[in-house]
């Protein structure tokens, strides 16, 4: 494939050191026979860029051996992807996915001799429907999706339910392991939080991400499943948050028009309204696993932890079983009023959170953190938020708790079933405040205490909503679980990166 004449050579500088020299192009007839090799190049802060040498050869034949020989070599990498389909939001963020792919991504594609289906979506769910039901899977080696996490999500709904209905299972069923989807998912950056492209490659940049798909790697991921009683809701891989993240985003929805700046809207917003949610949290620490949440050891490709406390498929029915046979003795459970209640499967780190929500939380260990921020002042409420736009520790604080969970569920207090269990609950504690405070005082709590009951406040009942992945959940009672791992394109040991790296050959 002929490109640019431009021709380099590797001349010795001054003291020997060799260095890459551009020569002008060359015209006349003795003009030596070239080829180019691209390769990728690491840049600052985990970018990578697609850099171009050319050789020169002495002639033709010998051109021709190395391009033949290097082109074998680079077709023999079997985990490069051939064929991948592609599928663009033109709605997310700013609304430039569909320029991102046209002059940033494609061009990259084609040089590497990829060959791509591309579907941009004309509705919300139009890329999971189409995964789920027409998509020729068997024609592609990959699928790609442009835009942000919600788009991601869609894709991985997709993929998850389409294997499942392939292979017969019932998701639905709480305590249904899932079938490990085979087809790698690459992200290509375009949405407002992007928080999984960034908590994974560690750039939020389109040609790093195309980068990564062509080399062609492969990195598993976490996947948890999100039931209301016997109903699967919705599967997660980044954030399940209530109370202030599901608050945020349900504001968000009505600001879409703004973009990315919608967060910070609704974050200020939302921080100044300081609701707090009373319910019972129970959860299933993870047990005889490598690693705390708080050890500050992040979750870096090839990881050893996540290696180690994966549940591998045949021991994942023992080790959950076993761990599910203590039920009385290995549950936990905390009752009480939360700011915040955030379960991540991933560090969530992200433009606005460069740690991430829990800094060592891990990509593929089958546990998830799960972050509890109980009621508090603004100021100290604020304090734990800044620190996750700093490297201090947002769990040093005495209102926040983590851990990291296999499995855990959540009761919102005033759910409709047992409201009247609280009625004279509510009834004790207003005859108990009205012992202890007279007059003014008294009627400003038993206000508070009045405005959330829906037994008997005029407002609806004060549970929040769960924001899981960036979509708002319609029950605020959920179990949740580790289910199933998702497989990325992503280089799965940078140390073997420089030999991989060399994308491809081709003569001038
Ligand atoms: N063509 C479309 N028209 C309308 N909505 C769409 C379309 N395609 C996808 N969607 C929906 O748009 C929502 C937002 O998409 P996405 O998450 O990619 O952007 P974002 O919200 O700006 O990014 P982030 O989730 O990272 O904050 C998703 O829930 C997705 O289901
Ligand atoms: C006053 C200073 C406050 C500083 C606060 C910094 C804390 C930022 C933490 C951001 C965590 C993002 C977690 C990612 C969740 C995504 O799956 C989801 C979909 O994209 N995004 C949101 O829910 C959007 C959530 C946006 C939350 C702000
Ligand atoms: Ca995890």
């Amino acid at each position: 494939m002929c490109t640019s004449r431009c021709t380099s050579r590797c001349t010795s500088g001054a003291k020997g050191s060799r260095r890459w020299q551009k020569i002008p192009q060359r015209d006349d007839e003795d003009s030596p026979h070239a080829f180019t090799v691209s390769y990728v190049q690491r840049a600052r802060r985990a970018a990578w860029r697609l850099r171009d040498v050319t050789f020169l050869c002495a002639d033709a034949a010998l051109c021709g051996r190395w391009v033949r020989t290097l082109t074998e070599q680079l077709s023999a990498l079997a985990q490069r992807p051939r064929r991948l389909l592609v599928y663009i939001n033109p709605l997310s963020g700013k609304r430039h996915g569909e320029r991102i792919y046209r002059h940033k991504v494609a061009p990259l594609f084609s040089r590497a001799n990829i060959s791509t289906s591309v579907i941009v979506t004309q509705h919300a769910n139009h890329a999971r429907d189409h995964l789920r039901t027409e998509a020729e899977l068997q024609n592609y080696d990959g699928v790609v999706c442009v835009g942000g996490d919600g788009m991601f999500s869609e894709v991985m709904h997709g993929l998850v339910l389409r294997t499942q209905r392939d292979q017969g299972r019932d998701h639905h069923h709480p305590d249904q392991d899932l079938a490990q989807t085979g087809l790698r998912i690459g992200i290509i950056p375009a949405g407002s939080t992007d928080c999984i492209c960034f908590a994974t490659v560690g750039a939020n940049d389109p040609v790093t991400s195309s980068l990564h798909i062509i080399v062609g790697d492969c990195q598993p991921m976490d996947v948890c499943s999100v039931h209301h009683g016997d109903a699967f809701l919705r599967y997660s891989v980044s954030l399940l948050g209530y109370g202030f993240y599901g608050d945020v985003l349900s504001d968000s929805e009505r600001r879409r028009w703004m973009g990315p700046a919608r967060y910070d809207v609704s974050g200020v917003k939302k921080f100044l309204s300081h609701r707090y949610y009373e319910g019972t949290v129970s959860y299933l620490p993870a047990s005889d696993v490598l690693g705390t949440p708080r050890d500050r050891a992040p979750c870096r490709t090839g990881c050893v932890v996540c290696q180690y406390n994966r549940p591998l498929e045949e021991e994942k029915e023992g080790k959950l079983k076993m761990e599910e046979s203590h039920e009385g003795l290995a549950w936990r459970s905390v009752r009480g009023k939360f700011l915040a209640i955030n379960a991540v499967s991933m560090s969530c780190a992200c433009p606005r959170s460069p740690q991430g929500l829990s800094p060592a939380a891990h990509l593929a260990d089958g546990t998830t953190d799960l972050i509890l921020v109980r009621n508090s002042s603004r100021l100290a409420f604020l304090r734990h938020l800044l620190r996750h736009t700093s490297k201090d520790d947002q769990f040093d604080l005495g209102f926040v708790e983590v851990h990291r969970v296999r499995r855990f569920r959540f009761t919102p207090r005033f759910c409709q079933s047992d409201s009247e269990l609280d009625l004279q609950e509510l009834l004790q504690e207003k005859e108990q405040k009205e012992k202890e405070v007279a007059g003014s005082q008294a009627r400003r709590i038993l206000g508070q205490l009045c405005r959330e009951h829906p037994a008997c406040c005029r407002t609806p009942p004060c549970a929040s909503c769960w924001n899981c992945d960036g979509e708002i959940l319609p029950h605020a009672d959920i179990q949740v679980r580790y289910t199933t791992l998702l497989l990325l394109f992503l280089p799965l040991l940078l140390l073997l990166a420089p030999l991989l790296l060399l994308l491809l050959a081709h003569s001038t």
